[in-house]
């Protein structure tokens, strides 16, 4: 069985070609391929899937659209995955599945338009930023002011002083009522009122280094913060930077693709784990 391994800002990920949606992605294999000791190690699995072959696929997505059924490391489903969509958006057109630069790839928050530029970064069309409201998170027995939003998927996105001292070893805490599918935690601090650093600790990984849904609602918060709805705002998160841009209609994110390997998975290992 054919895989491909890549990374957008090292937020890595398995990419699984499956056209016809013949293969039985368990729970159990997905948190199997993304250990990084006994398989191959990322923080999320790419189903690369035609729409119409996804019974649960939402509805007003072409059929004949290519689809990133995007998986957790610990088995979870999630609607969006920003860098994600970057890495496979350039696998479709690196592998010639789709022609580019232009190139329509379906989640399970709606169909995500992902040009792919010139010098091989990626933009991401991320859709509307939808502000739900302050929350709280609570990390090393302080209680953090942040900003719900949703671009898809669920973020909390906490303006701090510094990040460089964070624990995120271990699990926030959220509230459990804003947030009853859980959420994704960013943590920002801003540089300047157009750059930000951050760290995430994401919904059914942990932290990681890089979060590209994450990045959009980091920057939402930081223009929030400054009593501003649009901008452009550059995110240095530990494993690169990206460039968001939020308007008063919708947001882009763009960054690195990378590959770094494609392979065979051995398929009496992957027999062994139905
Ligand atoms: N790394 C992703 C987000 C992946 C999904 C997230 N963990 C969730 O459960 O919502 C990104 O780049 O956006």
């Amino acid at each position: 069985m054919a895989f491909s391994k890549g990374h957008g800002t090292e937020n890595d990920f398995v990419l699984l070609p499956d056209p016809d949606g013949d293969l039985d992605l368990t729970p159990h294999r997905v948190r199997a391929l993304c250990d990084r000791r006994r398989g191959l190690g990322a923080d999320g699995v790419l189903r690369v899937v035609r729409t119409k072959a996804l019974p649960d696929a939402p509805g007003g997505i072409d059929g004949d659209v290519w689809f990133m059924d995007y998986r957790n490391a610990d088995g979870s489903i999630a609607e969006m995955c920003g860098n994600g969509v970057r890495v496979f958006a350039r696998y479709l057109t690196d592998t010639g599945l789709a022609a580019g630069p232009e190139v329509p790839v379906g989640t399970r928050a709606g169909l995500r338009p992902a040009t792919v530029n010139q010098d091989g970064t990626v933009t991401v069309d991320m859709g509307p930023v939808r502000r739900l409201g302050r929350s709280t998170a609570r990390l090393a027995g302080r209680e953090l002011d942040g900003l719900g939003i949703d671009v898809g998927n669920p973020h909390l996105a906490c303006v701090v002083d510094a990040v460089a001292d964070l624990d995120l070893a271990t699990q926030p805490g959220f509230d459990p009522a804003t947030f009853p599918q859980g959420v994704n935690l960013e943590f920002v601090e801003p540089v300047t009122d157009d750059e930000v650093r951050m760290r995430v600790h994401e919904r059914g990984v942990g932290e990681t280094r890089s979060c590209g849904t994450g990045t959009v609602a980091a920057a939402a918060a930081a223009l929030d913060a400054q009593g501003r709805t649009t901008g452009v705002v550059t995110v240095h998160i530990p494993g690169g930077t990206v460039t968001v841009e939020v308007t008063d209609t919708g947001s882009t994110l763009t960054g690195p693709a990378e590959f770094v390997a494609e392979g065979e998975l051995a398929q009496s290992w992957w027999d062994a784990l139905a």
